[in-house]
């Protein structure tokens, strides 16, 4: 409890910081002249096209985040999330810090790319920086903003070979994979392509993403045998040769509004399998992405982010997890 207490009082210059703009409950204890003792952890609720995304930054903080305290931020009221991007101090040289991620189930990603901006547009805030570098379990990914406020994530090289995605037997050719899926009343999915940036990606090519009932493939896909460290799961429907319509069902988060590592996988199959050239427009249920496949092979993803609100968890949401 004495090592809570220390906490909380460390997070609140942060708090008194965020509060001058956002919530009238913090600006009026910031301004109080009575001693305060900051009883939550903040966060702040964003969403990139959709993708709801709660951003904790821990760097100034013994603080660590379990599956299953992620699980609790996600059932606190204003915290509801599709991915939790927590932030802890960088490790790497040269980059500003890193991050894990976990879905709303509590399992951890390798990457997230509309989390990604929304923690870029946090850390912009911060400071007169152009460029940050963030550290994830897929690599170091730089960030720039763009002259209309977005911000384009370099999500770095896509990996094809079956051991990499990773399937559970060998396919030479991942263009194409042999999977079929669907019971006699609906149409059936099958020969998806497939592709790791960073996570596990499965791509079906259909030609309209509205006849297929996610929700009931979904599951189904996202937990095939083949995928033995589950998959992300797209329709695709390519609308001409730099436009594409997408669905996804996301592994440990089901149906989400958008999903930028899923645009990211849908736009290098797709200029793979020649439906399109490299550079696209992904049109997701929440908005758009632009991606670009590089010639030297690096995916560039370019979208929005938007702050919600900002809130505090309860303290005892930590309880477990505080570094010993
Ligand atoms: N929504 C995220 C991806 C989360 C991926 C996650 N569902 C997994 O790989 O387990 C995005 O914008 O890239």
């Amino acid at each position: 409890m004495k090592r809570l207490f220390r906490q909380h009082l460390r997070f609140a210059p942060k708090i008194r910081h965020e509060c001058s703009n956002v919530q009238p409950f913090f600006r009026q204890r910031a301004q109080s002249n009575e001693r305060q003792v900051v009883t939550g952890i903040p966060f702040a609720k964003m969403n990139g096209i959709g993708n709801e995304i709660v951003v904790l930054d821990l760097r100034d903080s013994d603080l660590k985040v379990s599956p299953e305290a992620a699980r609790a931020i996600a059932a606190t009221p204003g915290a509801h999330f599709d991915q939790l991007m927590v932030l802890y101090p960088a490790r790497t040289p040269g980059s500003d810090a890193a991050m894990t991620i976990f879905n709303i189930d509590g399992s951890e990603s390798e990457a997230c790319g509309n989390g990604t901006r929304c923690v870029a547009m946090r850390l912009f805030e911060e400071g007169a920086k152009d460029r940050l570098v963030l550290e994830t379990r897929a690599g170091l990914l730089p960030v720039r903003k763009t002259d209309d406020g977005q911000f384009t994530v370099g999500m770095g090289k896509p990996k094809f070979g079956w051991q990499d995605i990773p399937l559970a037997e060998p396919f030479h050719d991942t263009r194409y994979i042999e999977l079929q899926i669907g019971p006699i009343d609906a149409p059936i999915l099958h020969s998806p392509s497939v592709a790791n940036i960073g996570n596990p990606h499965a791509i079906f090519w259909v030609d309209d993403v509205e006849a297929y009932d996610l929700a009931r493939f979904g599951p189904l896909l996202e937990n095939h045998p083949i995928f033995p460290e589950r998959a992300n799961i797209s329709l695709a429907q390519v609308l001409s040769p730099d436009h594409i319509r997408v669905k996804v069902w996301e592994r440990g988060a089901g149906l989400t509004k958008a999903c930028g590592s899923a645009a990211c996988a849908v736009a290098v199959s797709a200029a793979r399998t020649k439906r399109t050239g490299r550079k696209v427009l992904v049109s997701l249920p929440g908005g758009d992405l632009f991606i670009e496949w590089r010639d030297d092979d690096q995916i560039l993803m370019t979208g929005p982010a938007e702050l919600e609100h900002i809130g505090e968890l309860p303290a005892e949401t930590f309880e477990d997890t505080a570094a010993a």
